[in-house]
């Protein structure tokens, strides 16, 4: 059934397990991420930046958000596993209020680049509009390096907890994403990652709401080797080990930003049936071999999360 963001983050905060948010920007990398959450029985937190709104609508964004609605809504309304759609990364308004009228779950208001007063300003306009509209609504609070569709920042700027309390009691955000040193794309860390997990725990204590974990892509070094056997050049990608998304879990983190995971997945799945099968020109076939891949990615992280038999 489709839901509201907020009913499946509450229960995993209160719970303490985390529910893994896919990105998608087209029909396949969905019926993958669905196949992998029925078969894991697990609730579904779907997502696309804007950047996949303007691509699904051909550059039309209320077009393109209404594409995505009436795809999830059409399989999540005859499936019993909880489903709900979320604009990640919402910067700019016209795609947050066109996310809103066509039906998303919840939105993400991010003005984390701006200073905290008006970070603090915009997000609790959205919030007043979206929860008019029974859409709830998640806000970033620091910085993310590294690179997200429109996204980018030179480095990372952690945040504040004693901010984060504040900002979470002005705003009424119904859940938080806070910087805690991990950055989106392939490419997280020079050296090891390093996690502020000490940060994390503070903020958890003094906002009591669910947290959200961008950039929290593994990177998983199987599919980065099988994709590169076929010729993709991914050299020096590193991710967050899923040890340490398993530590930011149980301090409280309950929604897992991934979409590198996914892409890599499936454009090593994609290259290797490419080169395997030269004769084959049927998209059905070429892009089975990508999703495939997804899935599997899908149904591990699930289970390493702990939402797995959540439904
Ligand atoms: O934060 C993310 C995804 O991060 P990754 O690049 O690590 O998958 N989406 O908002
Ligand atoms: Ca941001
Ligand atoms: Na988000
Ligand atoms: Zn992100």
């Amino acid at each position: 059934m489709y839901v509201n963001t907020k009913d499946i983050l509450e229960k995993a905060s209160k719970e303490y397990y985390a529910v893994p948010a896919f990105n998608i920007n087209n029909m396949e990398f969905f019926h993958a991420i669905l196949d992998g959450a029925l078969e894991k029985r697990a609730p579904l937190i779907i997502e696309t930046s804007e950047g996949a709104i303007k691509y699904a609508g051909n550059g039309d964004i209320l077009k393109g958000a209404r594409y995505f609605v009436e795809l999830v809504r059409l399989f999540a309304d005859s499936v019993d596993i909880p489903i709900a759609l979320h604009l990640d990364h919402g910067k700019h308004f016209e795609y947050i209020i066109a996310a809103i009228k066509a039906g998303y779950s919840s939105v993400m208001i991010d003005a984390s680049e701006e200073p905290f007063e008006e970070n603090m300003k915009k997000t609790k306009e959205i919030v007043k509009i979206a929860h008019a509209a029974g859409v709830s609504v998640e806000a970033e609070l620091g910085q993310l390096a590294g690179v997200e569709d429109n996204v980018s920042a030179e480095e990372s700027v952690l945040v504040d907890p004693q901010q984060a309390k504040i900002f979470v009691e002005e705003t009424g955000v119904d859940f938080l994403a806070p910087a805690i040193g991990t950055s989106h794309g392939a490419f997280k860390f020079k050296g090891d990652a390093k996690l502020d997990f000490e940060r994390l725990k503070t903020v958890k204590e003094l906002t009591k709401r669910p947290l959200v974990l961008h950039g929290a892509s593994s990177v998983l070094p199987e599919y980065v080797k099988l994709a590169e056997e076929y010729g993709a050049d991914l050299g020096g990608a590193k991710g967050v080990p899923e040890e340490e998304l398993k530590k930011c879990v149980e301090l409280g983190i309950n929604k897992v930003n991934t979409d590198t995971d996914l892409r890599i997945a499936f454009i090593a799945g994609l290259r290797k049936y490419l080169k395997e099968n030269p004769k084959e020109f049927d998209p059905r076939h070429y892009l089975g071999a990508g999703k495939k891949l997804v899935k599997e990615v899908v149904m591990n992280r699930l289970e390493f999360l702990g939402a797995a038999g959540k439904a």
